[in-house]
């Protein structure tokens, strides 16, 4: 069936535009556009981005409701065959070194059950729907924490909990249809000398302790951030990282891995990359960066061998986090001048950022 593969997962099959997307595009951005910006908007719904399972409550209604389209679209004769993209986020203690993005669930309330019944739910819609090739971005953040973020209370305390549920993840849903990547934080965050070595440790450690599964194909970039892929020149706020992109990050990081067991293939988040350099102040201020555009649409066509995929992870127009200093949500990085405000609850539409990103958008719409 086209379900099954080897070697690249997004070959002979077209990623799937979630009707999520584009109704918040027609609905929430489209009506108060001018006519020519509504016209780019619509261009903006047809681009496959991955789905977000960020609630429990969404694997029942919107995973098992896109996973429904997708058959009955390639029972339709679609060609090439659609292949579902989404986004496995619900960790308890989620997003521990920071505000943002904290999630439903908390390992101090028993957290870690209720997230190996999500695992569990998952794994059973990817078995109904194993004529469906499913790709899988596991748990933005959370292993790139473990690598820079142990002087973080939150953090330490979740570290044995986030592994062993990765772990248990990564077995779980090691099916034919599937190839999932783990989430590897991106060039100015584990690409640093200092933490490129670290990072290669866990990512293997991680490969080996869920028992090499075939599923998992390798580690996804630059989800939910701007890097450039391939820049002629270093942004200022990237120095002295030699590691100034993510083509230099995943250059780099390719031969730690496989000497250390996990021959990783790589895919980069181009959804937000459009415009280099940004215009962010400091590399680190990850919220809702001010001067991005809509990047490199999805595509194969990468140009080097390990990268599997160009594509569209983080929703442009989605929220990183609220402006709102009083919110119990709270993030300074999103108070801070080169984060938009005012800005809503993170996954929430953010209009102004969407008209942000369509404007730099880079090819343009
Ligand atoms: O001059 N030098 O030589 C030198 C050497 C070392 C330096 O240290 C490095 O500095 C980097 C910043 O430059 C740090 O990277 C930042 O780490 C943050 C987490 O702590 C990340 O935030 C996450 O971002 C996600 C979206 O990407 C959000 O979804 C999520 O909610 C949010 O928490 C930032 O992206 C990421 O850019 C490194 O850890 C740190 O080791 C710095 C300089
Ligand atoms: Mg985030």
């Amino acid at each position: 069936t086209t379900a099954s593969y080897s070697g690249n997962p997004f070959s002979g099959v077209q990623m799937w535009a979630n009707d999520y997307y584009s109704s918040e595009v027609h609905t929430l951005a489209m009506p108060s556009l001018s006519p020519a910006m509504a016209t780019k908007a619509a261009a903006v719904a047809k681009v496959p981005s991955f789905q977000w399972l960020d609630r429990n409550v969404t694997v029942d209604t919107l995973f098992s409701g896109t996973l429904a389209k997708i058959r009955a679209a390639n029972r339709a004769g679609a060609n090439p065959p659609n292949a579902g993209i989404f986004v496995v986020y619900d960790l308890p203690d989620r997003d521990c070194a920071a505000a943002a993005s904290n999630g439903e669930w908390a390992i101090a309330q028993g957290g870690a059950a209720n997230y190996k019944a999500y695992i569990d739910r998952i794994r059973q819609l990817l078995i109904s729907y194993s004529d469906i090739r499913t790709i899988l971005v596991i748990e933005p953040d959370s292993l790139a924490n473990m690598v820079t973020n142990m002087n973080v209370a939150k953090c330490a305390g979740a570290a044995s909990t986030y592994k062993e549920l990765t772990v248990y993840a990564m077995k779980q849903l090691n099916l034919p249809n599937v190839a999932m990547y783990l989430d590897a934080g991106h060039a100015g965050w584990l690409g640093w000398p200092a933490n490129i070595g670290p990072a290669a440790d866990l990512f293997a450690g991680i490969y080996k302790d869920a028992g090499k599964p075939a599923a998992v194909r390798g580690l996804a970039t630059n989800v939910a951030n701007y890097n450039g892929w391939n820049l002629t020149s270093a942004p200022s706020y990237t120095t002295p990282n030699p590691n100034y992109d993510e083509i230099h990050y995943v250059r780099a990081f390719s031969p730690l891995l496989e000497a250390a067991g996990f021959p990783a293939r790589f895919i980069t988040d181009t959804g937000r990359s459009g415009k280099q350099p940004t215009g962010q102040l400091e590399w680190g201020h990850w919220c809702n960066a001010i001067g991005t555009g809509f990047g490199t649409r999805p595509t194969t066509n990468t140009g080097l061998d390990v990268e599997d995929a160009f594509v569209w992870i983080k929703p442009g127009g989605e929220c990183d986090g609220t402006s709102d200093t009083t919110a119990a949500r709270y993030d300074h990085y999103c108070g801070l001048p080169d984060a938009l405000k005012p800005a809503p609850e993170a996954g929430q539409w953010f209009q102004a950022y969407f008209e942000q990103l369509l404007t730099n958008a880079n090819p343009a719409f």
